[in-house]
């Protein structure tokens, strides 16, 4: 008999019934999108990253299902901030789910200038500011200047009292970890998302000599099997160096319940679901979620804090 069995977490204040929410980017550009997730079975949704205006994006094939993931020079098409602002204000908090607004600027002030309407408006659920699209031509990711992650950090904290997260892109060394965390423990970011797409991949196909996307001659952001053991280390580095004030929320890797329960287990908060939700639609956080279910029942936890960071060394 399966006692009963609670998939719910929380980010600073917010609540949420089930740990699953979609990854930005991903089937949330629209409305009807994000409304089909906030009536699954998703402890909320994530909106495609605005910018200030409206974009058009990057020229397609911009996305490449692969046999691992994916790879994408999607280039930030979005409906620009105003749409989903508009979308979070009334649909916030609504039947429990939360909703999280995602931005991401071309400059620092453009990031300051949406993140002051943020403030203005009547918006009182968590804003993600990605600092990690790989993917603007001419852009490179904030997230691997610390400098400006610390500049970017202190002009918002002057004015920006709402709870902030941060979409951060992959770190790959020890010394990475250590100056991020050592920027981040500086202010009073409610959580970090960890990982954003590895950076800059390149697919070939062998049989037509070529590519598989246009933009950028092919370099694209890698999503799905290839990332998890980057995102996990991600997870788990952050977590043993970051305030315990600091959650996070574990991306990258993640179709069943398994990944969702070694996310946890390195110490994720809250797990994003991008690659894999691309192509299985809002069916999958009822498939994860029973898996996750079912692997805890096995283990004899009831709740997420009952495993959550307690990855063992050997
Ligand atoms: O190309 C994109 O739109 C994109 N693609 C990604 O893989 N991550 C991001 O943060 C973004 I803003």
């Amino acid at each position: 008999m399966q006692t009963k069995i609670s998939l719910a977490s929380h980010i600073g204040d917010y609540k949420f019934d089930n740990l699953l929410l979609n990854a930005a980017g991903v089937r949330c550009s629209t409305t009807d999108e994000l409304e089909k997730t906030l009536d699954s079975m998703a402890g909320g949704c994530v909106t495609k990253s605005a910018t200030p205006e409206e974009r058009a994006g990057n020229e397609s094939p911009r996305m490449k299902a692969l046999p691992l993931g994916s790879i994408n020079s999607m280039g930030l098409p979005n409906h620009g901030i105003d749409y989903y602002l508009k979308f979070a204000e009334e649909n916030q908090g609504q039947n429990g789910k939360q909703v999280i607004l995602s931005v991401a600027g071309l400059s620092i002030d453009q990031n300051i200038e949406m993140l002051k309407k943020v403030q203005e408006s009547a918006f009182d659920g968590l804003t993600e500011l990605n600092l990690s699209c790989p993917n603007v031509a001419g852009k490179s990711q904030v997230g691997y200047d610390f400098d400006a992650v610390r500049d970017v950090l202190t002009a918002t904290f002057k004015f920006f009292k709402k709870p902030l997260g941060l979409k951060l892109p992959p770190y790959f060394d020890f010394n990475q970890f250590n100056g991020i965390s050592e920027v981040l423990n500086d202010f009073p970011v409610t959580y970090i998302n960890v990982i954003n797409s590895i950076g800059n991949g390149l697919v070939v196909d062998p049989e037509t000599e070529s590519v598989v996307i246009k933009p950028k001659g092919g370099f694209g952001g890698l999503g799905g099997d290839y990332v998890k053991p980057t995102a996990l280390a991600n997870v788990r580095a952050l977590r043993q160096r970051l305030d315990p004030r600091i959650s996070i929320i574990g991306t990258g890797g993640i179709k069943s319940g398994m990944d969702v329960f070694e996310h946890v287990l390195c110490g994720a908060d809250l797990v994003q679901i991008g690659t894999a939700f691309g192509y299985e639609g809002t069916p999958i956080f009822e498939r994860i979620s029973k898996e996750l279910e079912e692997i805890m029942d096995k283990k004899g936890y009831q709740t997420l804090d009952d495993f959550r960071g307690k990855l063992k060394t050997i």
